[in-house]
């Protein structure tokens, strides 16, 4: 863009921003659940949310079966860029057979499965800038012989990275939390809950809230696992035993880390400005005050990969599929943060 000169002056170029270069992929996750209808939902306001161009991966059937806006079957990657104002651009993946919304099956979980297979590979090699997950039923996923916890350990295994070298950021608009151990039995978490787990998710969030959201000196607010914190150790003793060494380790590296805080007063607004994330020691500490103030619009980042992956918070929603109920805002937010940090990493790598 060429800025008004003054008289005489030679004209000034203002840096302009790089046109997106290649678009997001989007799996459509359980072709049963909520994911097709939302992400043809994101695509519809695409320009009141300026959102970056993005195309699905999936079964073509299951975005039929909840909407009729236009769809634009593409052959690569490249080709959603010239098509996204059109339509809807969709990678198929093979048929899984008949999709019927709100009753998923083993073909459903398949196609699911081939859709993040797909995505991932793409964003690997750098066909797309980002990555997008819709959502899939674990259940489904494991009875088809899945064999990791979820989507985040699959992509990080995909890319080469041990499962606890990656974390789970919930984010919301003045809240990010992330779980330590995740999808697991709550009976099992004291036992398998370390301080080189809890400060290696920490050193990945730090990197991350560094890199991804401009924060040079994150604030990691660690919880405690038990009530109060464990009050001096009367009500269990993981703060003293695991999670304080944890901190103390990371602090000595130069991070600012605070806690171990009663994981029921440190969600609260006051509490939340004090800290840029809240390291929570299990699933349910981290998801349920996001959720409960942001279900709407919470996106789940994965920190610690090669490659951008966002998605929404919620699940496949079985309940609602097919009725036209479900809110887009999360997937949304998901793509727009995946726009937004691709958008950065590419100055970055242009600098
Ligand atoms: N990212 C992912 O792939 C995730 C997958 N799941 C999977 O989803 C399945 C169902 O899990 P649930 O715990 O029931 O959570 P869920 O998020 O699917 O549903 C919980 C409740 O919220 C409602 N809901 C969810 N998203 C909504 C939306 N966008 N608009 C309106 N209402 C919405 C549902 O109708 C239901 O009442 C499970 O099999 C689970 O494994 C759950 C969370 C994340
Ligand atoms: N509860 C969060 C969730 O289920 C998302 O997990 P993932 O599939 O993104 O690993």
């Amino acid at each position: 863009m060429i800025a008004p000169a003054e008289s005489g002056a030679a004209p000034e170029i203002a840096p302009a921003a790089p046109p997106a270069v290649s678009p997001l992929a989007v799996s459509l996750g359980d072709p049963a659940g909520i994911g097709p209808e939302v992400i043809a939902k994101a695509w519809a306001v695409r320009s009141a949310h300026r959102l970056p161009p993005f195309f699905g991966i999936g079964d073509r059937r299951s975005l039929e079966a909840v909407w009729d806006g236009p769809i634009i079957p593409i052959a690569h990657p490249a080709d959603a860029m010239a098509e996204f104002e059109r339509g809807l651009p969709l990678l198929q993946v093979d048929d899984p057979g008949e999709i019927e919304p709100g009753n998923p099956n083993l073909a459903g979980a398949r196609c699911a499965l081939d859709s993040l297979e797909m995505a991932v590979g793409l964003a690997r090699s750098g066909a797309v800038s980002g990555l997008v997950t819709g959502p899939v039923a674990k259940a489904q996923l494991y009875a088809i012989g899945f064999a990791h916890p979820g989507q985040t350990e699959f992509v990080a295994e995909r890319c080469g990275v041990a499962a606890e070298n990656v974390a789970m950021m919930m984010v919301g608009p003045d809240l990010r939390t992330i779980p330590v151990t995740i999808h697991r039995p709550l009976a099992s978490v004291p036992d398998v809950l370390t301080a080189e787990l809890i400060i290696s998710r920490a050193r990945t969030v730090a990197r991350g809230l560094i890199r991804d959201f401009g924060i040079a000196k994150p604030r990691l607010a660690v919880a405690g696992l038990n009530p109060h914190a464990g009050e001096g150790g009367t009500m269990g003793r993981e703060e003293i035993d695991i999670i304080l060494p944890a901190i103390a380790q990371l602090r000595e590296e130069g991070l600012e880390v605070s806690g171990p805080w009663s994981p029921d007063t440190m969600f609260h607004a006051a509490a939340r400005a004090d800290y840029d994330a809240a390291i929570c020691m299990y699933h349910d500490q981290a998801l349920i005050p996001l959720k409960t103030l942001y279900f709407d619009s919470g996106v789940n980042m994965t920190l610690g990969l090669p490659l951008l992956r966002t998605s929404p918070d919620h699940g496949t929603a079985f309940g609602i599929a097919g009725k036209g109920a479900a809110n887009p805002r999360a997937m949304i937010a998901a793509i727009a943060l995946a726009g937004q940090c691709a958008r950065a990493r590419q100055l970055e790598g242009a600098a």
